[in-house]
């Protein structure tokens, strides 16, 4: 029953505007029922609460005792002042969704009573079209019901993959920072584009449909991306010619080496935080 809950960003930049914007859109919550606050930033907040009509404040300012989920989605390096400035009005039965990226529960579960429900959550940008591929895992003491109510929660900013905590940084290399590998490709077919007399826009209007065909066609899970990609390659024809070069500029190996590096720097982060001390 997501129409009853009320969802607090802490932290509003980036990732929380395209939650927002996911969330809000959906319909699935009233923006009333969304409040973010931001350290500092008051023209931030002011933006965020006229252009989609949420609740805005500082965070000392929350009515803590209304709130289901907090979501932390300041930077790694704000986290732990974020902690314990929450520390003392979280209660156990109130759920922390922690978007950050390395921030393993155990870490936030530190900073509160035994029992604390945590779940971490990586989600992307593209939260702001409703297309995020997000995933959850459960800290210690998460229970079943608020498992479910977070996917719910979430599925209105795309689709939702449970997932072991192991799992996510491999997940944060291949999702999470995920866009940006794209944009980076689409960067060089516009300069390609560019050469061949297309202006800016209509390559890119023309790379982006190509792009959602290609993910539409994995989607539909007929074939795998090995065997479609064989369905385009004639023998010594543009494809081959094209798949050649991009071998030979070490593509495919470039691309395995930004996920494999995202979530090397995602697990280099979990570490720093899982050597601090104990907070409570
Ligand atoms: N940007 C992205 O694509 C994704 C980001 N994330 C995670 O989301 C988190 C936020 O990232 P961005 O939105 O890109 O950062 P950002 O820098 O745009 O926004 C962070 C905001 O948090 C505010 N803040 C800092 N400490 C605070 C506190 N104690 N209380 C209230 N507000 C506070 C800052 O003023 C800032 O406005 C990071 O931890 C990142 O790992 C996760 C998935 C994707
Ligand atoms: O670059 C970052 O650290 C964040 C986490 C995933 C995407 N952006």
């Amino acid at each position: 029953m997501l129409k009853n809950k009320t969802v607090a960003f802490i932290g509003a930049g980036s990732m929380a505007e395209a939650m927002i914007a996911g969330i809000v859109n959906n319909g699935q919550l009233h923006p009333e029922n969304v409040i973010a606050t931001n350290h500092s930033n008051q023209e931030k907040r002011a933006a965020l609460q006229a252009k989609y009509g949420i609740r805005t404040m500082q965070n000392s300012e929350l009515p803590f005792d209304q709130i289901d989920f907090f979501i932390l989605a300041m930077k790694p390096k704000d986290a732990d002042a974020a902690l314990e400035s929450l520390q003392k009005h979280i209660q156990p039965h109130q759920v922390i969704l922690s978007v950050l990226a390395g921030i393993p529960t155990s870490h936030i579960e530190r900073f509160f009573e035994e029992g604390q429900q945590v779940i971490r959550v990586m989600p992307n940008t593209s939260a702001i079209a409703e297309e995020s591929a997000t995933a959850i895992s459960s800290g210690a003491w998460t229970n079943e019901d608020n498992m479910k109510d977070a996917a719910s929660l979430l599925r209105c900013i795309g689709s939702v993959y449970t997932i072991q905590e192991e799992q996510m940084d491999i997940f944060t290399g291949i999702a999470g920072s995920g866009p940006a590998y794209f944009y980076y490709l689409m960067e060089s077919i516009e300069k390609a584009g560019a050469e061949g007399g297309f202006d800016a826009e209509t390559v890119r209007a023309i790379a982006a449909q190509t792009m959602y065909g290609a993910a539409k066609m994995i989607m539909r899970q007929e074939d795998t991306p090995a065997e479609l990609r064989k369905k385009i390659t004639s023998p010594n024809g543009t494809t081959f010619a094209g798949l050649e070069a991009l071998e030979h500029f070490g593509g495919g190996e470039a691309i395995y080496q930004a996920v494999k590096g995202a979530a090397a720097r995602s697990e280099e982060i979990s570490n720093q935080f899982s050597k601090k001390p104990q907070h409570v």
